[in-house]
């Protein structure tokens, strides 16, 4: 099932997201539509009128500026409290049912104990409103999902991975070291404090379900779906090991901009954990309430999950936003040209990803254990100078100079013949220009208006990516990879093309190609502008009033970039 809401936050006029051109529009809708399922809905600065925004009288102090976001439970607005003189966010209650007075409690006791030091949002205050206590926080920047949205869910840095990681590894350890399951870990709830100036500065936010470990008990229902975990599935007892589910699936996302688990319920969540992890032990699989459920008993006395025919009656295509066959695939993806020490570093990522997708809570690595662990802990050459100052001097490092450090040599889809061969990726490996905080700093001045060639001469310094479309053509050109990817592509030989056109061989590095594939795939079946409707998303664009011109400029961008993107298929081991 689609999120209707959360394709409405992602296609919103969001600060720095400006989606007016109507190809944009539709490349946010494939690229957030990998994410589309269950993962938390959000309106994000979604309208500033002045109704919208002032839902409950705020009390005299408080002057509203402008709407910071929306969850299930609570309207987020940007607040000017005069007599600190300060701007604040104010959490509002959306009705009488959601009563925030746990969240409340939850955060004095967190004020109290100073949690705001260990990356979880700053409580300030509380009062009355209509529908009950609004909530008085620290103002942040803008969500995990948000600035993936704007890099278009490109893989992000194994050195910004680390940073987040152990961030929310410190939010994590004090909240087990007083006891509390956060339970509702997703995109939205990690925010950036500054995404322009300190950009993988994070902090925790939303203890609207978070409880104490004493009030965990088995059978409740929690987490977005597609970040829950197996103990929650199955109806397991469970602990503060959920919270570490949730962050490695989100650490999933970050290391390969895809979804580790899909699927539209919670039985094809289930099978899509099985089928890259393994069935969780029978004796995990005895405790849960839910486990007949998903499960048959067979006679050789062990638990085997039920077909989909057994399930639904219904035989149910699989759902899947990659074709990894096991964790250990994704060790192959490199990023950085000039990283030495990448296959190093991005193998103790992977274990860490590993240890915290342990179908086993009892397996599964502890938040103090993810402090510990090399991928955090370890010298790596590459970073060595960069370990050495405080991850804060290090988001504040002038522009210029992270640039000059982060960037690998100009990128090119030139010819394979004018590329030095210090360019050229080993067999397999496709080199994506990683979106970092700067080039989506770049490109948030320019806007969608810019065409598809400008809009990458500028972010990338070089001439990297080349429209389709010639100069007279009055479409405009696409705005494809928005946040500065760039896509080193070996050269087509008749056997990589053959192997490309089967887009069942396309392997995992080519994720941004097959990634294009499935766009085609869901335009060509109408999927798309069933989104368009389900989320109102495209209403501001004008593009509901041409579909047939609409669909036909699709279909020519996307077979360009079929053609142009030709996937480098590893000739024996990428996953099929
Ligand atoms: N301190 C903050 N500063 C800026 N924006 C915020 C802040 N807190 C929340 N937001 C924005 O408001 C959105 C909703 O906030 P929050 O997650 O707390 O609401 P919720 O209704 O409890 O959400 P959920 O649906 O996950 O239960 C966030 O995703 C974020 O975009």
């Amino acid at each position: 099932m689609i999120c209707t809401q959360y394709l409405k936050h992602c296609y919103g006029p969001s600060k720095g997201m400006k989606l007016t051109s109507h190809f944009s529009c539709c490349f946010h809708l494939f690229c957030f539509s990998i994410l589309r399922d269950n993962m938390g809905s959000r309106v994000s600065k979604a309208s500033t009128s002045p109704s919208e925004m002032d839902p409950v009288q705020l009390p005299r102090g408080y002057e509203v500026l402008e709407v910071l976001g929306e969850g299930y439970f609570g309207k987020v607005l940007k607040c000017w409290k005069k007599d600190i003189k300060q701007t604040v966010a104010v959490k509002i209650p959306k009705c009488f049912e959601n009563d925030t007075v746990n969240e409340v409690s939850m955060l004095r006791r967190f004020k109290h104990l100073k949690l705001h030091q260990h990356n979880i949002v700053e409580f300030m205050d509380c009062f009355q409103t209509r529908y009950g206590k609004a909530i008085v926080l620290e103002v942040l920047d803008i969500t995990l999902g948000d600035y993936l949205g704007k890099t278009s869910f490109a893989p992000m840095l194994v050195s910004d991975i680390r940073s987040i990681i152990q961030q929310m590894g410190t939010a994590f350890e004090a909240l087990k070291g007083i006891g509390v399951i956060h339970a509702d870990l997703h995109l939205h709830n990690i925010m950036i404090e500054n995404h322009q100036t300190q950009p993988f500065r994070v902090k925790l936010i939303d203890f609207g379900v978070a409880m104490s470990r004493s009030e965990a008990s088995q059978g409740k229902l929690l987490q977005p779906m597609a970040f829950r975990s197996p103990e929650i599935l199955l109806g397991c007892p469970f602990s503060e090991a959920i919270d570490m589910w949730s962050l490695g699936c989100l650490m999933f996302i970050m290391i390969c901009g895809k979804l580790p688990f899909s699927g539209r319920s919670e039985y094809e969540i289930l099978r899509s954990i099985i089928d890259l992890l393994g069935q969780p032990e029978d004796l995990v699989l005895s405790t849960g309430l839910q486990t007949k459920k998903y499960f048959n008993w067979t006679e050789s006395s062990s638990w085997e999950l039920k077909t989909s025919f057994e399930y639904f009656r219904c035989h149910l295509s699989t759902v899947k936003d990659h074709k990894l066959q096991s964790l250990d695939d994704l060790k192959k993806m490199r990023l950085e040209e000039n990283n030495g020490s990448e296959a190093a570093e991005r193998d103790q990522c992977i274990e860490l990803l590993k240890a915290m997708l342990k179908t086993g809570e009892d397996e599964r690595i502890t938040p103090r254990e993810v402090l510990t662990h090399l991928f955090i802990t370890k010298d790596y050459p590459n970073n060595g100078a960069e370990k050495s100052e405080t991850s804060h001097r290090k988001m504040m490092r002038p522009k210029a100079a992270v640039l000059s450090k982060r960037r690998p040599a100009c990128p090119t889809t030139a010819p394979p013949s004018t590329l030095h061969t210090s360019h050229i990726p080993p067999a397999g490996v496709i080199l994506v220009q990683p979106a970092t905080a700067e080039n989506i700093l770049l490109l948030e001045g320019q806007g969608s208006e810019v065409s598809g060639r400008s809009y990458i001469d500028k972010t990338s310094g070089c001439s990297a990516f080349t429209s389709p479309f010639s100069s007279e053509d009055s479409t405009p050109s696409p705005t494809f990879l928005p946040s500065g990817v760039v896509i080193l592509v070996r050269p087509a030989t008749a056997q990589r093309s053959m192997l490309g056109d089967q887009e069942s061989a396309v392997s995992f590095q080519s994720g941004l190609y097959e990634a294009s594939v499935s766009l085609v795939t869901d335009v060509e079946s109408g999927m798309e502008s069933s989104i368009c409707e389900a989320s109102g998303s495209c209403e501001n664009t004008g593009a509901e009033n041409e579909p047939g011109k609409k669909k036909n400029f699709l279909r020519r961008v996307f077979s360009w970039m079929r053609k142009t993107f030709r996937p480098c298929v590893p000739s024996v081991d990428g996953p099929a």
